[in-house]
């Protein structure tokens, strides 16, 4: 190589690790870091390894040495969207922060929330999942209110801020409070399951695909009230999707996870979406950015299927 050649070979490297814009989003050069050193952390991973079936036969590593940390912003939780090709371990990531087996303990390095490791479940950590999690003997108010009454909350008091919650979450009080899971639809359900983690106020939301099931139109709405939820609680919320869209809507900041083992392999910020999702869609920046991270997670897919 001629010094002209390694001197442009440094400058691409260099600027391989520069902070770029694209579209609605910016690519940090360096992942996983603060963003300002001051701030405390809600969650930090440090080096977290898991390894399912250790020293046995079917020994799989999920994901290996993730670092990252998600600061505490004052009044203000972020919305960290959790992207990867299928399999990378986002899961495992996710049910690592929850405190929830097999994928808790992990098998080396650190979970801390709000800078204490994680020991197991706890009510600062709230989850939803894509499969509808309400008990089908009991009805929407019963459902609702279900954790509040787990805490002891006198009957009339936690019927009353159940109903708040069934009102929060766009369901009627007067038609849905006493149907049962099996007589709404899928958006419904999944509300319910909404309202039964928020009513508990947890400090960090972790969700899991949850409107993965859903068809698209009531998907959006679903995000939309997302939004405006997540800015009246004001948590910090973990969400694993497999649309690139609904991470980019959504998120403060996304983390892209590569094929197993899972590593977190690109970190961006992405500018607040200030209009309801069909209509961010149409915007060309918002495309830019989904374009971006569609390749790569291509990429990835790719190279997974070439077992490279
Ligand atoms: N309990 C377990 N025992 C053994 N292997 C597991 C276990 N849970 C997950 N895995 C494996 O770990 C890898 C990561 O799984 P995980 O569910 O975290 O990935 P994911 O990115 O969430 O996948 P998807 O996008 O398909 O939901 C997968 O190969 C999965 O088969």
């Amino acid at each position: 190589m001629n010094p002209t050649e390694a001197e442009a070979a440094t400058a691409s490297k260099a600027n391989a690790n520069a902070n770029h814009d694209v579209g609605v989003g910016r690519v940090l050069g360096h992942v996983g870091r603060p963003d300002e050193v001051s701030l405390p952390h809600v969650v930090e991973f440090r080096s977290v390894t898991k390894t399912y079936n250790p020293g046995g036969g079917n020994e799989f590593t999920a994901i290996r040495d993730v670092t990252f940390v998600v600061q505490d912003l004052v009044d203000k939780g972020e919305f960290v969207g959790i992207l990867g090709p299928s399999g990378s371990g986002k899961s495992t990531i996710l049910r690592l922060i929850a405190g929830l087996r097999p994928q808790f303990p992990p098998t080396s390095g650190e979970v801390l929330v709000f800078g204490r490791p994680v020991e197991r479940p706890g009510p600062d950590r709230g989850m939803v999942f894509q499969d509808y999690t309400s008990f089908d003997h009991r009805n929407v108010l019963d459902n609702v209110a279900f954790g509040l009454e787990c805490r002891g909350v006198p009957r009339k008091v936690r019927y009353e801020v159940a109903r708040e919650w069934i009102a929060n979450v766009g369901l009627s009080v007067a038609k849905d409070q006493y149907k049962y899971p099996h007589e709404l639809s899928g958006g419904m359900r999944q509300r319910v399951a909404i309202a039964q983690t928020l009513i508990l106020r947890p400090r960090i939301i972790l969700m899991d695909e949850p409107f993965g099931a859903l068809d698209p139109m009531t998907r959006m709405n679903m995000q939309d009230l997302l939004i405006d939820l997540w800015r009246r609680t004001q948590a910090t919320v973990f969400f694993v999707t497999h649309s690139i869209e609904e991470a980019v809507f959504l998120s403060d900041r996304i983390y892209v996870v590569s094929n197993s083992p899972g590593t977190i392999l690109r970190e961006l910020t992405i500018e607040p979406s200030d209009r309801p999702s069909k209509e961010m869609q149409r915007q060309p920046r918002f495309q830019d950015t989904v374009y971006y991270l569609r390749d790569l997670i291509s990429q990835l897919e790719e190279s997974q299927r070439a077992g490279t």
